[in-house]
Formats: C-alpha cells, structure tokens, sequence
C-alpha cells in the first residue's frame, strides 16, 4: 500500500521538488496536484523535467477529494497557507512548507510577518519541523511546519553547541551566502538574470530578515535563556543551496567533537574532518547537510559552517522526512539519493 499525496502549490519550486523526490519514493504515489494561475495545465508542460511521469493535471485545491488522501503537502506562500490549511479536512496529515506556523508564539508572528495570525489554534498544534530535533513529536503529529531553509542551515550548525553551553550565547554572527530558488518561482525585478547574475548582495540585513524570528525561538530554547544572534544573508546568483559561516566564541575542538556526537547517528547530516570546510557543490540535490569547524587565530573564537539545499533539505526533502515518520514510514525512504556533482 503506497500513501496517497496530495501537494498544493505543485506549480512552484518545491512544489516541483516534492514532486521529484517521490516519483522515486517507495511508499508514496502522487494522487493530486493543486495551483492557482496554473491550474488546467499538465504538469509536463509546467515542468518539462518531469514530463517523464505519469501526473494528475493540476487542479485547483477546491477539486481534490481530500477524502482519498493519506498526507497533505502545502507548498502556498505565507498567509495563504494559513488561510488555507482550516478547510482541509480535520483529521487529514498535513506537511506545511510556509512560513505561516513556525512560531509558536502569535506576537512573535505578528512581530516578523507585519499582521496578526489568522488561525492561531491551529498554530498552537504545529509541530516545528526540523525532523533532527523534533522527531518524537512529528511521529505522533497531524500537522507539521516545516522550517525556514536559512533557518535549518543555522539551527543545524549551533543548537547542539548551545545545548551543550559551548558557546558564549552573546557571540553569534550568522553569515549565509544563498541562492536564489529560495525566494520562489514568481517574478521579482531584482531576480531578473540581468540584475542578479555577475554580482552579489546583502539583503534583510540590520537585523530584518524574518528567519530571526526562529533563531530566536530555537535558539533560546536550546540555550536555556534569550538568545539574539546576528544575521545577515547574501544573495548569490546560483541556483540552488545555502553556505552558512557561523562567527562563535568557543573552543572550536570541542565544538567539532559535540557536533560529531551529537549527529554520529544521523544519516543526513554529515560532519567533516576538523578543518575542512563544506561546499554547496557536495550536497547539491540531496537531503544531505555537511558542517565543518575551524578554529580562529583569535584565542577562543570559531566558525562553524554548514551546507544544504534549500530545496531538499531546506524544504521539501525535509518535508518527505517528515511526512515518512507521520506515515510510519522509514525515515529515509525516498531520501537517500547521492548529490548531483559536479
Ligand atoms: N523555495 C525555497 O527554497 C523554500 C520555500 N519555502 C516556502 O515554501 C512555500 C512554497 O515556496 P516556493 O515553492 O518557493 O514558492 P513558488 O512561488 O515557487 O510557488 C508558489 C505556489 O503556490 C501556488 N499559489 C500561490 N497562490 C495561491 C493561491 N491563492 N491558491 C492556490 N495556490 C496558490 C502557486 O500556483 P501558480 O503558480 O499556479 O500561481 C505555486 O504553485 C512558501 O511558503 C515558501 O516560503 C520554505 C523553505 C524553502
Ligand atoms: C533567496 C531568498 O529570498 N530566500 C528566502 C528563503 C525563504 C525560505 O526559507 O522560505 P520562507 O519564506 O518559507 O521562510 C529568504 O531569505 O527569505
């Protein structure tokens, strides 16, 4: 018996990705397909890399009969997803990729998102998806939100250091070089090839971008007490991925030796060799995540660095994980392909 899925938002990236990771996935079969502006199209002629499949037509989601559906994924943008998740049928599993219940707290939503939530009670049920540290509580869950992509490339390089005390809280500069699918499939000026290719820029900064939101959730409750860090993100003109350099005070032995404890049995998230440092190119199209530490010559100062696609990993290969545990599933299934290199 395969799991039959139901993805809203089909016609965007990880709409796309989802896609791609379950045309392989053992225990799951794509059985609706749900857009806005594309709804009445093929699939194939969205996505001509996917013309090989035997898809549904993109609907709108008030065709799908919900009825005949194991686990949702709502791949909207932010407040449509949570304008939209209340009409889904009650007891259905749904996996949100948006950032509409992330945060726990309704003020820090209304804080980072500029308006008031709309379906608080469900966000009080959201599981925070970041399958690493909340595994438990998605195996029992009916809903899960899904993280932010440069959100997990930080909480993966710093929460078992701020569990374990090792890094001086008040230290932190985050640091992430990304691409540019992160910001979605619609047309944006500044996401034109001739704005964006051959340069680079800094955006959000001053302490604006809305991933700050979850830093400061997750990272205070790793910490025992509030954490502010600094973070600034930069746009590069490639497709795919997330570099993040996290700036600490800490020794960087023992950072490296609790990052290795702490993931030794995880079979996504790989930490290098001390020293080494990873790279986009090495985890591009996989739900692989390297990190890698180097000590400063600054007496008590590292950098952390992590790696991840923020496609895969970041989204919707993190989403599959998820899904995989509230289905039953083994956790991996679907998510073990190799990086496409070079
Ligand atoms: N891209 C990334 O790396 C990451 C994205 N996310 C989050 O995942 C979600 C999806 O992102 P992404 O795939 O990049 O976004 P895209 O902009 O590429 O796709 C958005 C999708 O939503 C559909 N849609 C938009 N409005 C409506 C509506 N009112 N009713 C029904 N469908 C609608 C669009 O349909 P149509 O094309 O037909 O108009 C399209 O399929 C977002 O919330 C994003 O913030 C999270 C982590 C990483
Ligand atoms: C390049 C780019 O714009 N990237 C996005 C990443 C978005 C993401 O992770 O998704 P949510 O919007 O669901 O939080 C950003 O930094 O906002």
């Amino acid at each position: 018996m395969t799991a039959k899925i139901a993805i809203l938002g089909a016609s965007g990236y990880t709409g796309a990705e989802l896609v791609r990771i379950i045309a392989s996935h053992p225990g799951m079969e794509v059985a609706a397909l749900a857009a806005d502006r594309k709804a009445g199209m093929a699939m194939r002629d969205v996505f001509p890399h996917l013309a090989h499949l035997d898809l549904p037509t993109l609907v709108t989601i008030d065709e799908i009969d919900f009825s005949a559906i194991d686990l949702c994924f709502c791949a909207l943008p932010h407040v449509t997803s949570q304008q939209v998740i209340p009409g889904l049928p009650a007891d259905l599993k749904v996996v949100d990729l948006s950032a509409d219940f992330r945060l726990r707290d309704p003020a820090a939503y209304e804080k980072w998102y500029g308006q008031p939530h709309q379906a608080v009670e469900l966000q009080k049920e959201a599981v925070y998806g970041l399958t690493e540290f909340y595994r438990e509580e998605i195996r029992g869950a009916r809903f899960v939100a899904g993280t932010g992509c440069n959100a997990a490339t930080g909480l993966f390089s710093l929460v078992p250091l701020f569990r374990a005390g090792l890094i001086d809280p008040d230290s932190v500069i985050l640091d992430m070089k990304v691409g540019v699918s992160g910001a979605g499939r619609s047309l944006k000026e500044n996401l034109l090839h001739a704005e964006l290719s051959e340069g680079w820029m800094p955006y959000a900064a001053g302490g604006k971008h809305r991933h700050l939101g979850e830093f400061d959730q997750e990272f205070s409750l790793a910490a025992g007490r509030e954490v502010r860090v600094q973070f600034t993100p930069t746009l590069l003109p490639a497709n795919r991925g997330i570099l993040s350099a996290a700036y600490v005070q800490g020794d960087a032995a023992a950072l490296h030796a609790a990052l290795v404890e702490a993931y030794q049995d995880e079979p996504f998230l790989h930490v290098l060799p001390m020293g080494q440092v990873p790279s986009t190119r090495s985890i591009r199209g996989s739900n692989m995540v390297h990190l890698g530490v180097a000590a400063e010559r600054a007496k008590g100062r590292a950098t952390v660095f992590a790696a991840l696609d923020n496609l895969t990993k970041g989204s919707s290969g993190q989403a599959v994980q998820n899904a995989n545990l509230m289905l039953g599933l083994e956790e991996t299934e679907g998510l073990m392909m190799a990086p496409l290199f070079p």
